[in-house]
């Protein structure tokens, strides 16, 4: 798979010098780069056979030439076990029983939320791409705690709080020019419940957001934006932690 977090970038980045000039310094570097993900996995709960199985499909599955209907499909953007483990244990810790995710992708991180739900939870996700929504529906069957709507999701938003929806928790994981839309939509609108619980993924975009600014892609550039307007408001207090991409814990304090 491609390198798409700071830290695999930098083992990427030390093998290739390593390999270039071989030194034991070196060599320890990118050791001390390379290894932690596999630690990090094998220390973990392990993932259910379900969201292996379904693991499997997306990082198997063909994407290539995958024009989606708003970014290119391909198998790195699945939040995997890790991420998938922390999402179930804020889940089950929150007592969350409404979630909320926008960015469904093949349906990994939403059905890693709904097993740590209760019998009456929800999570309710959304998704632009058709043909990522048609691998999550598949993915999905026989699980009726999840319900899938596929659109943009600023579109579907509007219309959950139309419908008076509140969520407990959620977790944004769709096109990263849009992130405080997102937010400020559904914490203006009334979909996050007081003391609800925000999770963002990407939140370090590849180390775009601290390196420099004027090398940013439109995506990183967003990001850094959406970092620094969260920091600054008063209503949220956040924690951002360095796990693959970076992911961002947001409490809603009113
Ligand atoms: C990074 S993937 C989500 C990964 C998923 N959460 C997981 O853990 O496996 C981002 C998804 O958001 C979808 N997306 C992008 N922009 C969107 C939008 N405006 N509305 C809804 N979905 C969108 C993409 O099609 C893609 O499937």
């Amino acid at each position: 798979m491609r390198p798409v977090t700071p830290l695999s970038i930098l083992a990427h980045e030390l093998e290739s010098l390593d390999r270039e000039r071989p030194s034991p310094r070196l060599d320890r570097a990118r050791a001390l780069a390379s290894g932690l993900d596999d630690y990090l996995s094998a220390m973990t709960t392990p993932e259910s056979e379900r969201l292996a199985a379904l693991n499997r499909r997306t990082t198997g599955h063909v994407w290539a030439g995958t024009e989606g209907a708003v970014a290119t499909l391909e198998p790195e953007m699945l939040s995997g076990h890790v991420e998938g483990q922390l999402l179930r244990f804020l889940v089950a810790v929150t007592g969350a029983r409404r979630v909320l995710e926008i960015g469904t992708f093949t349906g990994y991180s939403a059905l890693a939320m709904a097993e740590a739900l209760p019998a009456d939870g929800r999570v309710v996700t959304c998704e632009a791409d058709p043909r990522a929504a048609g691998v999550a529906r598949e993915a999905f069957a026989g699980c009726d705690r999840i319900t899938l709507v596929e659109g943009p999701a600023l579109a579907t938003l509007d219309r959950l709080a139309d419908a008076g929806e509140v969520f407990d928790l959620a977790f944004v994981d769709a096109d990263k020019t849009q992130y405080w839309d997102y937010l400020d939509v559904a914490h203006r609108r009334g979909l996050l419940a007081p003391g609800a619980v925000v999770v963002v993924d990407n939140t370090l975009y590849q180390g775009e957001v601290y390196l420099d600014a004027a090398r940013r892609s439109p995506q990183g550039a967003a990001v850094a934006e959406f970092n620094a307007r969260v920091a600054a408001h008063p209503a949220f207090e956040q924690v951002l932690l360095p796990l693959r991409d970076g992911v961002t814990l947001i409490r809603v304090l009113r």
